[in-house]
């Protein structure tokens, strides 16, 4: 019970609109529970376009209003049901009930819960068998459509059901290392471990540094700096420090910044894990004022995440087009402060784990319109080896999950990079 109730707080919150963090070991101590908690809450997640039908098949009325926890228990009872049989359909009905009777606002609704239940009990084989294409959002699938592709589109329903493996970058090349982890090598110095028995803190070399979690797209940016060793180079928007870590790897002199200052401290933790000693700047990169020029900027805007589904599966269905016009609006004054804080003949890297071309092809045009003496610098295809398909025309890098790097098979994040030289 206590498992169900924590569970079904962390999803009310995340329908809210809050950010899906999977619960730690201070809401729930026992990690087998913990575990089942979060695949509780990341498959209703995941599934959310199809329960959204069930919820209209099943409540006639709709959802009743103000009725506490009723929703988020409803909704992990249907995945329960519906899409982790192995987890028995009794303890989804009862836990249910017993759960509202719990909570002095859904009360009063025990018996709805159990009739919806029984109903959606009944029809389980039928609701299993429903199109994947309800799990994306008509409007995001009719512009991802347009943008990548319907077999491409089709591919992140089944990325999104699946969710992400983990990948890695590593500190230093290690053969015996990616053994002990399980890894395979993907591209560059990323490794990708497609299952995973424990926490990442207990997975060999975490306790001395030897790697950083980071998806292998969002690997790709930092690589492309293409400055000599020795320069100084900005991040931008840095925490929690990913990126920071791989251009300290590559040897420039790095600066990051954040205007947050709790997740600047977990970037201060990774960077001592990993023996990495950035200068760290607590600041708003749009009006930023450096004492002196950058060579390199690396610019990781805050953006809609689209591109992140796979382990945010809530950002399909909380974000909206003015969030998305919000963050275009922002992504335009730090596109337009990192220019100021960079030298002549310098590197600007704009990058957003995005698939909407508003945050990102159409944010080059734009910037170059805007920002005189800023022109592009193509990326080559010979700077991403085994990532070709991602290089674009115009030399941009665009990647989104129904691409794989390497010889891997398992997707990877949406995500937009353009490389910018300012000439004067
Ligand atoms: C996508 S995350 C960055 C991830 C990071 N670059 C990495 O690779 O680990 C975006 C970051 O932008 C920061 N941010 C948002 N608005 C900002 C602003 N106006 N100035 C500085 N940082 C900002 C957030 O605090 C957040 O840490």
């Amino acid at each position: 019970m206590k498992l169900r109730l924590a569970a079904a707080q962390r999803l009310k919150t995340v329908l809210a609109g809050e950010h899906f963090t999977p619960l730690g070991a201070n809401d729930l101590a026992d990690g087998r529970d913990r575990a089942l908690a979060n695949r509780l809450i990341t498959t209703a997640l995941r599934r959310q376009g199809q329960i959204n039908v069930m919820l209209a098949d099943l409540l006639e009325k709709g959802l009743p209003a103000r009725s506490g926890s009723f929703e988020a228990v409803l909704r992990l009872s249907l995945a329960q049901l519906v899409f982790l049989p192995d987890l028995g359909a009794h303890s989804a009905l009862f836990l249910a009930v017993e759960a509202v009777k719990r909570d002095a606002k859904a009360r009063h609704l025990s018996g709805l819960m159990n009739a919806v239940l029984r109903r959606a009990q009944a029809n389980s084989a039928r609701y299993g068998l429903m199109d994947d294409a309800l799990l994306l959002p008509e409007h995001f699938t009719t512009g991802w459509t347009a943008a990548y592709g319907s077999n491409a589109v089709a591919q992140f329903a089944t990325t999104l059901t699946e969710g992400a493996p983990l990948d890695l970058t590593l500190r230093d090349n290690d053969p015996v290392l990616i053994e002990a982890l399980g890894a395979e090598p993907l591209i560059a110095d990323s490794v990708r471990l497609e299952h995973r028995d424990r926490p990442v803190e207990a997975l060999p070399g975490y306790d001395e540094g030897r790697w950083w979690v980071q998806d292998a797209a969002s690997a790709i940016p930092a690589r492309l700096m293409g400055l000599e060793a020795g320069r100084s180079v900005l991040d931008l928007c840095a925490a929690p420090g990913g990126k920071t870590a791989q251009l300290i790897k590559a040897g420039y002199k790095v600066t990051a910044l954040d205007s947050d200052g709790t997740r600047l401290q977990r970037l201060k933790q990774n960077m001592g894990r990993l023996g990495y000693a950035p200068i760290v700047v607590e600041a708003d990169a749009a009006n930023y004022d450096p004492a002196s020029p950058f060579d390199g900027i690396l610019l990781d805007a805050p953006c809609s995440a689209t591109g992140t589904f796979r382990r945010h599966p809530e950002v399909l269905w909380n974000r909206t087009a003015r969030d998305i016009s919000g963050r275009v609006t922002l992504q335009q004054a730090l596109l337009t402060n990192a220019f100021r804080c960079l030298a002549p003949g310098g590197t600007l890297l704009y990058c957003v784990c995005s698939l909407e071309a508003a945050e990102g092809e159409q944010q080059v045009s734009w910037a170059l319109d805007a920002l005189p003496g800023l022109e592009l610098w193509p990326i080559a295809a010979g700077e991403m080896k085994g990532l070709e398909q991602a290089l674009t025309p115009e030399g941009f890098v665009r990647t989104h999950p129904a691409m794989s790097p390497g010889s891997g098979n398992a997707g990877m994040d949406g995500f937009f990079v353009a490389r910018f030289k300012r000439t004067r």
